[in-house]
């Protein structure tokens, strides 16, 4: 194929616009996902509308978490004893998140998609057709692109604004600007209570915003184990934070500068306003319609991520679109299935269908690791005791202090935190695992290891940890669930 490089790192192509796999979308999972592909000997194409990488590296993960990262680091120094001083410098923690965010600039990210042999076409596209695409430049001008064997649909989502009264008109930040905002609001009030609005609460608090936090539901972080929402709560509240649950917001308005927030109980007077009430999928002008499908909706798939209701094999959703787990490395996981299945399809070899086989992304029902980088952190994988009894499973929930372990005692003064384990009775493994307090989030891989490899709980007996690391929760957890077992005689929950 004869190509000719532009300045902004996309391939002009000067013959007929075929490739093996039209990726839509250049974020983490679109360009794993051509990775992959091209790494199994197809050709692939990337279409991107705005900045190669996606939400996560510009307005989502990398900022939120160097905006984070600062006062975390600082607290830690500060609860052990014999440290002193220390001090936020705010210019300084912004510019960092800027240079993470890579001050917004996606030519090293469109560098390495070249490096990988992989085209780029910048503009929006959307199909028209069975494994056609067209893409519409800023110029104006179309192209139109076919696929020889896939099209992923890579599109990701967008900040769900509701329709409350007045809130659009006020031009509230998204998680965009929450995580790019060259300022500190004075006081900000945050709608929402899921992990966007406890981190960015966290982040702008520790920045020296007045922040109050809107719940529509009873608790934070809904969906985590209860104990999970209820302690960072209670940390917000600690830094300062305003954290009213159960709020149903009725209107917003602008009054003298400030927005006013009316809730059923008392109203409330900010400077910036923060939607962070969950995401809509990317797949608005994606010309959906033309294959049969509903626009606006986040696309169904099977466990090889091939859209359902399509007939054929063609047409792949993947990472946030398809609504399974929104997160990076979930979408990347997913992408690394996905891509396996589309070249064995290609190839003819045959595509296992499985649970665990390299074409099925089976992680996303029963093992999705995420950390909330909030104060305390929130690490979980696997089910929660609720899901586990929706499930039906015979469960065990066994819960132990962090505070009371040795490594814990160590990292920081007045260590608290809360390990909670959900095991499976009959099978005798572990279903689940969430941890809450300062740092877990570098413990959870291996409750993810435990819970994917199904490791039998008499053999984590011989997985030792290290003394004195956090990581003696585990050991502590399996003494609790001897004793429990002996106690009960062995019963059931
Ligand atoms: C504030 C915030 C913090 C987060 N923090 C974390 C975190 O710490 N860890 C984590 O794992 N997850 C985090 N997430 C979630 C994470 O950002 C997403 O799961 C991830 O970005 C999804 O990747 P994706 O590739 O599926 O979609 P996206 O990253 O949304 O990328 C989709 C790409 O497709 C492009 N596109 C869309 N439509 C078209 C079209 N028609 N034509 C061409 N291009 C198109 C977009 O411009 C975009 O570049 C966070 C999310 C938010 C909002
Ligand atoms: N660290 C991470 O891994 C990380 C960080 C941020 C986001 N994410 C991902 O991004 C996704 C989106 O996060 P999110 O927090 O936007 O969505 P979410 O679905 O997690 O939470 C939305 C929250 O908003 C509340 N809400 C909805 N409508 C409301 C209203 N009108 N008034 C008040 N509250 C209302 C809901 O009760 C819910 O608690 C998550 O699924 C998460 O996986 C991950």
């Amino acid at each position: 194929m004869t190509t000719r490089e532009q300045s902004d790192g996309s391939e002009q192509h000067t013959d007929p616009a075929t490739w093996d796999v039209v990726v839509l979308g250049a974020g983490p999972t679109g360009e794993n996902l051509a990775d992959v592909v091209v790494r199994g000997g197809l050709s692939a194409v990337v279409v991107e509308a705005e900045l190669v990488g996606g939400e996560c590296s510009y307005w989502a993960c990398m900022p939120s978490k160097a905006l984070l990262r600062g006062p975390e680091a600082l607290a830690a120094a500060q609860a052990v004893g014999g440290v002193t001083g220390g001090a936020l410098d705010v210019a300084a923690t912004l510019a960092r998140r800027d240079g993470f965010a890579a001050h917004w600039d996606d030519a090293g990210q469109a560098r390495w998609l070249s490096s990988a042999g992989i085209d780029l076409v910048r503009g929006h596209g959307r199909l028209t057709g069975e494994r056609t695409v067209v893409v519409t430049a800023e110029d104006g001008s179309e192209r139109t692109l076919t696929a020889r064997h896939a099209v992923a649909v890579c599109t990701g989502s967008t900040a769900m604004v509701p329709p409350v009264e007045g809130l659009a008109e006020v031009g509230p930040w998204t998680s965009r600007e929450g995580t790019s905002s060259p300022e500190v609001p004075g006081r900000l009030v945050v709608i929402g209570g899921g992990v966007v609005a406890c981190e960015l609460a966290t982040a702008w608090s520790a920045l020296g915003s007045r922040v109050t936090v809107l719940q529509r539901g009873a608790g934070l972080l809904t969906g985590l184990e209860p104990a999970a929402g209820a302690a960072v709560a209670a940390g917000l509240r600690g830094r300062g934070v305003d954290v009213r649950t159960g709020v149903q917001v009725r209107s917003v308005r602008r009054e003298e500068g400030d927005v006013v927030v009316a809730t059923g109980g008392s109203d409330v007077r900010a400077d910036q306003v923060l939607v962070a009430t969950g995401r809509a999928a990317a797949t608005t002008h994606l010309g959906l319609e033309s294959v049969g499908l509903e626009p606006g909706a986040f696309l169904d798939v099977d466990d090889s991520l091939r859209v359902t209701g399509v007939p054929g094999s063609w047409l792949y959703a993947v990472g946030d679109v398809n609504h399974r787990a929104l997160l990076t490395h979930m979408g990347k996981y997913q992408a690394r299935q996905a891509g396996a299945a589309i070249v064995a399809r290609a190839r003819g070899t045959g595509v296992d269908l499985a649970d665990w086989s390299p074409h099925v992304a089976t992680a996303d029902t029963v093992a999705v690791p995420s950390v909330v980088f909030s104060d305390p952190q929130v690490a979980s994988v696997g089910r929660t005791a609720q899901q586990a009894a929706d499930a039906g499973l015979p469960h065990r929930v066994v819960e132990y202090a962090l505070g009371n372990v040795a490594g814990s005692a160590l990292y920081a003064d007045g260590y608290t935190g809360t390990a909670i384990a959900v095991v499976d009775t009959e099978r005798q493994v572990l279903l689940g695992m969430t941890l809450v307090g300062p740092g877990v989030g570098e413990l959870l891989h291996a409750a993810t290891v435990a819970v994917v490899g199904e490791v039998p709980i008499a053999r984590l007996w011989h997985a030792v940890p290290a003394f004195p690391t956090m990581s003696e929760i585990w050991l502590r957890l399996l003494e609790t669930l001897r004793d429990s077992d002996s106690d009960s005689g062995g019963a059931q929950s």
